[in-house]
């Protein structure tokens, strides 16, 4: 999404300059750096790595949305459905790291306080490794951007 857009490019780089300077950015910057943070956050929320959740296999009858779900029935998560709704988020379609900063939207990715963004899924079985796939994300874009200026 950097890519396509010169300015949320620049903004990502200029952070990674005034906080890491010439050196090479290394996992003790992540956290300093609250832009790359919400472009991380919005690039999960817009284009999560998989639209559709592992499946989940019911094992007692439930009521979801209104519809009655037997045991045994396997249940796909589909998150456009989330990703797109107008009702969870303002300008759903716009790649918009901002939403994210200064008092804006806010989604807990861990999903402790609210279901609202769940790339990776939600309750006892969210994925183990999210801390270590964040600072991963977040890494990979950042020495993308602070090595080289990317073009279509
Ligand atoms: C951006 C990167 C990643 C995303 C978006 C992601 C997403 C997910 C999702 C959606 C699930 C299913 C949760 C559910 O059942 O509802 C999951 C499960 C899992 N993930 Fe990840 N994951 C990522 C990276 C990783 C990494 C780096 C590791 C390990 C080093 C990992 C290990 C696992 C494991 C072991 C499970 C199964 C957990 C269980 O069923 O109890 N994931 N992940």
């Amino acid at each position: 999404m950097f890519i396509e857009s010169p300015s949320i490019q620049l903004r990502l780089y200029n952070e990674i300059k005034s906080v890491v300077g010439d050196k090479k950015i290394d996992e003790t910057y992540v956290n300093k750096m609250p832009y790359l943070n919400a472009f991380v956050k919005e690039l999960l929320r817009k284009h999560p790595p998989s639209y559709i959740l592992l499946t989940h296999s019911i094992t007692e009858p439930v009521k979801l949305a209104g519809f009655d779900i037997p045991a045994g029935t396997h249940v796909e998560i589909y998150l456009p459905g989330i990703i797109e709704d107008p009702k969870i988020w303002s300008n759903p379609n716009r790649f918009d790291p901002d939403r994210f900063l200064a008092g804006g939207e806010t989604a807990d990715i861990t999903v402790v306080t609210g279901v609202k963004m769940i790339p990776f899924g939600v309750g006892r079985r969210i994925c183990p490794r999210l801390g270590m796939a964040l600072l991963h994300v977040s890494l990979m874009i950042a020495r993308m951007v602070q090595e080289f200026e990317w073009r279509l």
